[in-house]
């Protein structure tokens, strides 16, 4: 179990340490259209998961939008403290 910011905190590092097999690696690497094409994807499941899926299964679409979120994030160089002022 984490939490948003320890997401952000472990994506961040792999950021920096570029580990092998990490598909936050390549998704960094694949640029910010592809990292919001994946926002835009995973917010229509989210969406679809909503309207007909059980209740764990928009929890976990949910959770894959949140991870693609960071890594736009990341990908433009955003910091949590970037968005939280505007919560
Ligand atoms: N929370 C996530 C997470 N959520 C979603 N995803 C990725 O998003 C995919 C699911 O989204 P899609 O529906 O686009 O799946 P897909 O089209 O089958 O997969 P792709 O071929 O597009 O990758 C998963 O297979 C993962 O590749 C995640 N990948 C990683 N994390 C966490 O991020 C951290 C770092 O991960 P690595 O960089 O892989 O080490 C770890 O704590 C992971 O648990």
């Amino acid at each position: 179990m984490k939490t948003f910011d320890q997401l952000f905190a472990e994506l961040s590092d792999r950021a920096e340490n570029r580990p092998e097999g990490s598909g936050t690696v390549k998704a960094l690497d694949d640029g910010v259209h592809a990292q919001g094409k994946k926002v835009i994807e995973e917010a229509g499941e989210v969406w679809i998961a909503a309207e007909y899926q059980s209740d764990e299964e928009l929890a976990e679409e949910i959770s894959q939008l949140l991870y693609r979120v960071q890594v736009l994030m990341l990908g433009r160089g955003l910091s949590l403290e970037d968005v939280y002022r505007y919560l």
